[in-house]
Parts: C-alpha cells; structure tokens; sequence
C-alpha cells in the first residue's frame, strides 16, 4: 500500500529508524483503526518484491517493519526471506489473526477483539502491544499476556483518540502491574510517518 522510512513509533523498538512496507488487506475490522484506508487491498497497486527491496537498500537504515493492513493475510516467506538475504533486520506488526510465516527478528502482536489472534502466535510474541480503548481491555490485555512466552515484552497502548482519558488510567495500571510497560505512539506526537 506505502511504503516510507521514518522511526518506529511504538513498543520495544520505538526510537529506531526502519524503513515501512505496509501491505494493503484486512479483514480484522477494528472500529478505531488509524489506517482503514488499508483494508481493501484492490485499492493498491501491487509491488515487485525486488522492488521493495531495493527501495530498502536506498536508505542507509537496515530494519524493515512489516505492517499494514494484516500483513500475515499473506504467506511471508519470499519476502522476508528476500530481506534477510541482503542483511535486514525484519521486524513484524501483526494482530496475529492469522498464521505466522516468514523469518523474523522482531514480533509484535497486537491482539484484536474484533477477531482473536491465533494462541500459536501469541506464543511467538517478543511483544505483546494492546490497544486500550476501555477500560475493559486491561482483562483483555491479561488474558493473552497468559498466552504469550515468559519472556514476551508487555506494552499498553492508548487508542489515540481516547489518549487523553485513557493514558492516566494506563499509567495507574502499570504503577500497580509493572510487569507491563507503556507503549505511545510518540510518530504522532513527533508528527512524521
Ligand atoms: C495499523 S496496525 C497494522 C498491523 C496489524 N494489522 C495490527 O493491528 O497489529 C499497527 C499497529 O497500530 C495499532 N493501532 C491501530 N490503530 C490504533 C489507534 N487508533 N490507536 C493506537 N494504536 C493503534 C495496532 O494495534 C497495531 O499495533
Ligand atoms: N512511525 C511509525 N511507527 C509505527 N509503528 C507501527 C506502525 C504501524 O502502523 O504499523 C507505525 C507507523 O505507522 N509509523
Ligand atoms: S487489525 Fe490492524 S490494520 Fe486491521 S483493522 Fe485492526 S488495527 Fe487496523
Ligand atoms: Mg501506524
């Protein structure tokens, strides 16, 4: 659907300039997504995976973030497999709806009411990153953190609209439940992609 070179905004790498490939397609309807304009992936051109590479290569960043849309609608093998050949660090943003393929370094799952992740891919997470949009979301949150391995990286997001109600009732959360830690989407606040 885009792609772009900026710094990741969230979760554990959060800080750290990677180029974004967004792949058009989702069927996960969550009613406060920041990018429906992903979900119908006939809406976007489709891109040569020697393209995409090489786009990546035309930055001196070698992290690459796959993203959408739900990037694992798709079989990711060839193209991550493609990446790691030219030295990238392929680091994945999934709702983990479907099944995991592909060769990672990194795996951010950010589980979904609207359609449950996978349990084997919550049990793949290096990241669990939850969207908090009520404040029933904090069991929600608990229940995959359950899932997920004992090493798994625990974040809570606020849903950007509410940011302003809800960040001082996740702030309270992690002060009682350090085991997690607060993710921001600090590209919106830095105002770039
Ligand atoms: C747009 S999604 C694309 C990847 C995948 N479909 C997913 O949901 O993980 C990328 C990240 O943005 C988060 N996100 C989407 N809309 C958001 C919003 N309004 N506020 C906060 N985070 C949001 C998602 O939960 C996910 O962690
Ligand atoms: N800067 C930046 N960081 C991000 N981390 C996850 C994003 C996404 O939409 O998947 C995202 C995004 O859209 N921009
Ligand atoms: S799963 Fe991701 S891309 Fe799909 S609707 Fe939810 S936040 Fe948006
Ligand atoms: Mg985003």
């Amino acid at each position: 659907m885009e792609q772009f070179y900026t710094i990741q905004g969230e979760g554990y790498n959060a800080g750290r300039a990677a180029y974004f490939l967004r792949l058009g397609g989702c069927d996960v309807g969550c009613v406060w997504c920041d990018v429906k304009e992903s979900w119908d992936a006939g809406l976007h051109p489709r891109v040569a995976i020697q393209d995409m590479v090489a786009a990546v290569l035309a930055h001196p960043g070698r992290n690459v973030v796959i993203t959408g849309g739900e990037p694992l609608m798709y079989d990711l093998t060839e193209l991550t497999g493609a990446l790691k050949e030219v030295g990238c660090q392929t680091w994945l943003e999934t709702s983990g709806a479907y099944p995991l393929s592909g060769n990672w370094d990194w795996v951010c799952v950010s589980p979904k009411k609207f359609k449950a992740p996978l349990p084997e891919v919550v049990a793949q997470a290096h990241e669990l990153k939850v969207v908090v949009f009520h404040k029933s979301d904090f069991a929600w949150a608990e229940q995959h953190a359950a899932m997920a391995g004992p090493h798994t990286r625990l974040y809570l997001q606020p849903e950007w609209s509410k940011a302003a109600t809800i960040t001082p009732l996740l702030i309270d959360y992690v002060k009682q439940h350090p085991q997690w830690q607060v993710s921001l989407q600090t590209h919106k606040y830095l105002d770039i992609p």
